[in-house]
């Protein structure tokens, strides 16, 4: 494999053309896969992604395409589509991508109906051996396409690889820290879209910013009690892609998963709050809360977000039910 063997980008939405801008940023060549001939077309003539980041021109060292072929025979392949469509991504790229390197998984949330994580579909769908990492941080695609300073986690149970790919990916504005803990890794940015779900209801309902603070803290503990049963490490959570991605998204209405919120606070439907922009943690909740519930451990935040989300319940039933809750020793 010669230096100027491509990165492979699968997924041309804001993540994904922003994963691309950075590994060319970082000076290497990349294949950016779409499945839409035309869209891929577009994109490689025009050299700009306005359905998902308008304004931001894209690298001169990334080729657009939509054929599966040319995903053959690279360095690595970051996989950034939405996590319920993972499985089937993979299942169709897999010839292509069994010479193409590790694959570095990029979504953030747990497919639905299986309840798996990322890392759980990978192995159940690409070629037995193939290397798998996840990649998962504060990082909002628009930032990161424009070259503004980031800082991410890359997880691979071989510490070797994790390092390596951190190296190959980092750029001048995009550093990538290292950890052999995938599951903690994935918790984080899969947990931290349901929980972000809900400080966009209370800002939408104007609760307060005193209880949005409290809210984030109240999640954390949550998310660390979920890692604690289900194999991520403590300081993985108080990481980058745990503590530090729900402060991002739980902030920010730049954050889609904070916006639908926002929306569904302020009275709209499940439907019309997500007005055709992805919020994974919609999609997760469900499956947050199962795992939870199945394990006895206790998600009552992830658990009202995916009352609401269903139409199961309304926001102020719900947050009368959180502020009803016995006392208890916060740290229990
Ligand atoms: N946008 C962001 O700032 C960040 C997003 N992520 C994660 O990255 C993942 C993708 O998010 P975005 O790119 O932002 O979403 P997006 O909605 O901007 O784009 C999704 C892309 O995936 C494509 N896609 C959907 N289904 C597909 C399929 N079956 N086959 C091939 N392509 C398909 C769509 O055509 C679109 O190009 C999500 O899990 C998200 O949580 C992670 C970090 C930052
Ligand atoms: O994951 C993200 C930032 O780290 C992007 O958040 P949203 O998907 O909520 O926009």
């Amino acid at each position: 494999m010669s230096a100027e063997t491509a990165i492979n980008v699968v997924g041309g939405g804001a993540w994904g053309t922003a994963l691309a801008n950075a590994a060319a940023g970082a000076g290497h060549p990349v294949t950016l896969w779409l499945r839409d001939a035309t869209a891929a077309a577009a994109l490689q003539a025009d050299r700009e992604n306005p359905r998902y980041l308008p304004g931001v021109p894209l690298h001169p060292g990334i080729a657009a395409t939509a054929d599966p072929h040319r995903l053959a025979d690279a360095r690595a392949t970051l996989l950034v589509v939405p996590a319920q469509t993972v499985r089937g991504v993979l299942e169709t790229l897999r010839d292509p991508l069994a010479t193409a390197g590790p694959v570095i998984l990029c979504a953030k949330g747990i497919e639905r109906g299986s309840d798996s994580f990322m890392s759980a579909v990978a192995a159940e769908t690409l070629p037995p051996g193939t290397p798998v990492a996840v990649l998962s941080g504060p990082s909002f695609a628009a930032d990161v396409a424009r070259g503004l300073p980031t800082a991410v986690t890359l997880a691979a149970s071989d510490p070797g690889l994790a390092a390596a790919l951190s190296g190959l990916l980092s750029g001048p504005s995009f550093r990538l820290y290292h950890t052999d803990d995938v599951r903690g890794v994935e918790i984080g940015g899969a947990g931290k879209n349901v929980l972000a779900i809900a400080c966009g209801i209370v800002a939408g309902r104007g609760l307060g910013e005193s209880a949005r603070a409290a809210l984030i803290a109240r999640a954390f503990a949550e998310l660390m009690r979920f890692a604690r049963t289900f194999g991520g490490r403590a300081e993985t959570l108080m990481g980058l892609s745990g503590l530090g991605d729900l402060v991002l998204t739980a902030s920010s209405p730049q954050s889609r998963n904070f916006a639908f919120g926002q929306r569904l606070g302020a009275g709209a439907s499940p439907d019309e709050a997500a007005g055709g922009k992805l919020a994974e943690g919609a999609f997760t909740a469900a499956a947050l809360a199962g795992l939870a519930a199945a394990k006895g451990v206790e998600m009552p935040v992830a658990q009202a977000v995916a009352a609401i989300v269903a139409g199961a319940a309304g926001v102020d039933d719900v947050v009368a039910g959180l502020l009803a809750r016995p006392l208890r020793g916060e740290t229990d």
